[in-house]
């Protein structure tokens, strides 16, 4: 199997180009790749195949093996790959994903393209949609028991589910001990990525995350994306951010009236390479 190994200010996937490459079993495949011994290294698998409805689809899997509908930094990371490897020479690009159809706009720099902004389209905040037990029509700063300690936490879906919690230090959290418990609690019928965040101030937030069927990653867009619609929701920022994660930084924001979020940020190519995929089983 041919592979490109990219990754968005650290947040690194495997990228397998399916218009030459027929992946069967991806669930599978993305755990044996994703294996950071034993496989290529990754926070997960990306397939970028043909759409009948985008230019592209993106299809996503974790490194635990499941599928998400939705990665921020996995579609920059697709709108890099199409342009720099001669899929397209457009630099306005449509993906179809399972949270819909993203617009990308590639800025290029010597015919590569250098950065990407995503329409990330519309936040959810409907509990049901999310999906998060709660009353109401959206959990803003709302208490969730986690093993007797009370959060206050922030419910948004940028196609896939995030909780959103505030404190001072992220950078002193032991996230191994209380990401899994967000991330596997029993209010989020199908688990969440979990953001913890520091408001530093109106137009800069600092944040880590526990991802979903990822744990730590060094960054997550859609998170990025939830957690400034958040701290909007709550009157912490205003509607543009910088983001600064573990990674990198992005800029993300929330334009209310069109109610799109925009993300702004790079996208690199570490290496090519091929792998027997019957070696690692
Ligand atoms: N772990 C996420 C998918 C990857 C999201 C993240 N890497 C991003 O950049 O948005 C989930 O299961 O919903």
């Amino acid at each position: 199997m041919k592979f490109t190994k990219m990754q968005g200010i650290g947040n690194d996937y495997v990228y397998v180009n399916c218009f030459r490459e027929k992946i069967d079993y991806p669930s599978e495949t993305a755990k044996m790749v994703s294996d950071r011994h034993f496989g290529i290294g990754s926070d997960g698998l990306i397939l970028i195949k043909p759409s009948d409805v985008a230019d592209f689809k993106m299809e996503m899997y974790n490194s635990d093996g499941t599928q998400s509908e939705m990665c921020g930094n996995g579609i920059r990371c697709v709108g890099k790959y199409v342009y720099d490897y001669g899929l397209t020479r457009d630099t306005n690009i449509t993906i179809e994903t399972l949270a819909g159809i993203k617009f990308l706009e590639l800025t290029t720099k010597d015919d590569k393209a250098v950065l990407i902004k995503v329409d990330m389209g519309n936040p959810e905040l409907l509990p049901a949609k999310i999906p998060v037990v709660a009353e109401g029509d959206q959990v803003v700063s709302q208490p969730i028991d986690v093993d007797g300690t009370i959060y206050q936490m922030t419910c948004v879906s940028m196609g896939n589910p995030h909780a959103v919690i505030y404190m001072e230090d992220v950078k002193g959290l032991e996230i191994e001990k209380l990401g899994p418990k967000f991330e596997k609690h029993s209010r989020f019928p199908n688990r969440t990525n979990t953001e913890f965040a520091r408001i530093i101030d109106k137009k800069t937030i600092e944040m880590r995350v526990w991802e979903r069927g990822a744990g730590e990653t060094l960054a997550c867009g859609t998170g990025a994306c939830a957690t400034t619609v958040a701290s909007i929701l709550n009157g912490y920022t205003e509607n543009e951010v910088t983001i600064h994660l573990l990674g990198g930084d992005l800029i993300i924001k929330w334009d209310q009236e069109k109610n799109k979020v925009f993300m702004t940020g790079p996208a690199e190519v570490v290496f090519d390479g091929e792998i027997n995929l019957s070696s690692l089983a």
